[in-house]
């Protein structure tokens, strides 16, 4: 499969196109250089991924007369911290960045979420090229200007909107990416099919060869950016629809806040979290048991956990979860707000839920 595929983001703030598919560094190269007019492209690069595929990145960039110079970091959740965020504004300061010159993120959604919230504050704001090198991000987070990091209160507490001026989704660079980060993003493509996107869960549903091989995840990656990029068009600082994108989310942020450190990945407590979400609307009588079975089956189709006790970086206290729930950024007034569903792609926002309700049913689930 050697698609390239070019869609547009029309966010309020900025419209940016993502290229996604085979050969998209290489379409991408041109425009790369207009972005970084000094001559050289400053990349935060997650370690790993560039290892696999530096010759390559360099040969390009060097080929529109780009000079390469990375800051390297351990991609994975310990990077999206207050001393992430000092090394790579540290390192942009000693290199004199200027603001006219764009910041790219080579890596998955860790990298990329820390360095485009370095992005946004370098000298009040300075340009920014999203390179996603996993699934999720290639699918999610690199699109739609969320960038941010952790506390200890939790995730993405602290950050801010800015939106990337190009996304480069080259698919050759998921090659090297391990089996359990292709299931961690497939995650968030079930996501979306679920939100709002029944055709797209159903065509989930009904394949019947492996859901992550990579031939097969090209055009599903271009249908999840296209979905991701409606929403954000339409509410990019979340007043409202584009809540619905954090589907399976308050949950999964409190699994991820309360996991053991290290154990538990984005993807995988998102997977959880959806279907808790989807079996608290069935509690409710939101919607039938279905809904929750056909995303368990689509889901743990991929290898991916859709219980608390097979979450890893357990064991997980009820009473803690919803605590962390409390903190949610949805939260306004009293209760929590939830994502909630009347079926498959049928999701809505559904706020006011009492604390002691989640955490009762929370508590049948551990
Ligand atoms: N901003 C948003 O809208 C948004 C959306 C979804 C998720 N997120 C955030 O994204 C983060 C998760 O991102 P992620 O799943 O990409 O995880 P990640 O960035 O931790 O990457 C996963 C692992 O894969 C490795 N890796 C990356 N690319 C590779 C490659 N091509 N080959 C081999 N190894 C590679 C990394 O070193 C890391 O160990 C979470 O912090 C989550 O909160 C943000
Ligand atoms: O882009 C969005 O909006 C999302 O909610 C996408 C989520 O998959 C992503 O994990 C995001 O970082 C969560 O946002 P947050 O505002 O709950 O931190
Ligand atoms: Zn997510």
């Amino acid at each position: 499969m050697s698609e390239l595929f070019r869609i547009p983001v029309r966010a309020a703030s900025r419209a940016y196109e993502v290229l996604a598919g085979a050969g998209a560094l290489e379409a991408a190269a041109g425009e790369m250089r207009q972005l970084c007019p000094q001559g050289r492209a400053i990349i935060v690069a997650d370690r790993d991924a560039l290892s696999a595929h530096r010759t390559r990145l360099e040969s390009v960039l060097t080929g529109v007369g780009l000079k390469p110079d990375f800051i390297l970091l351990e991609g994975g959740e310990g990077v999206k911290t207050w001393e992430g965020l000092r090394i790579v504004t540290d390192a942009l300061l000693d290199r004199e960045m200027a603001r006219n010159e764009a910041l790219i993120a080579f890596g998955g959604g860790t990298v990329g979420d820390l360095a485009g919230f370095a992005a946004s504050i370098m000298k009040r704001g300075c340009g920014f090229i999203q390179m996603p090198t996993t699934l999720l991000a290639q699918v999610d987070s690199s699109v739609g200007g969320k960038t941010g990091i952790n506390t200890r209160h939790g995730k993405n507490l602290i950050g801010s909107f800015h939106q990337p001026d190009l996304v480069v989704a080259d698919s050759g660079f998921l090659e090297s990416l391990p089996r359990r980060e292709l299931a961690a993003g497939y995650a968030e493509i079930v996501k979306a099919g679920l939100i709002a996107d029944r055709a797209l869960f159903e065509r989930l549903e009904a394949a019947e060869t492996d859901p992550l091989a990579l031939d097969a995840l090209v055009p599903v990656i271009a249908d999840a950016v296209r979905f991701k990029a409606r929403i954000v068009a339409e509410d990019e600082r979340e007043a409202g629809v584009r809540a619905l994108l954090n589907l399976g989310h308050t949950f999964a942020h409190a699994f991820e806040a309360e996991a053991e450190k290290g154990a538990l990945i984005h993807g995988e407590a998102v997977s959880c979290g959806i279907v808790m979400a989807l079996k608290f609307s069935a509690s409710l009588g939101l919607c039938g048991p279905d809904a929750a079975r056909r995303a368990a089956a689509v889901l743990g189709g991929a290898g991916l956990p859709v219980s608390i006790r097979e979450l890893p970086g357990g064991p997980y206290d009820p009473s803690a979860l919803t605590a962390r729930m409390g903190q949610d950024k949805k939260n306004a007034g009293s209760g929590i707000t939830l994502i909630l569903a009347r079926g498959i792609g049928e999701a809505f926002i559904s706020p006011g839920h009492e604390p002691a309700q989640i955490s009762a049913f929370l508590a049948g689930e551990v």
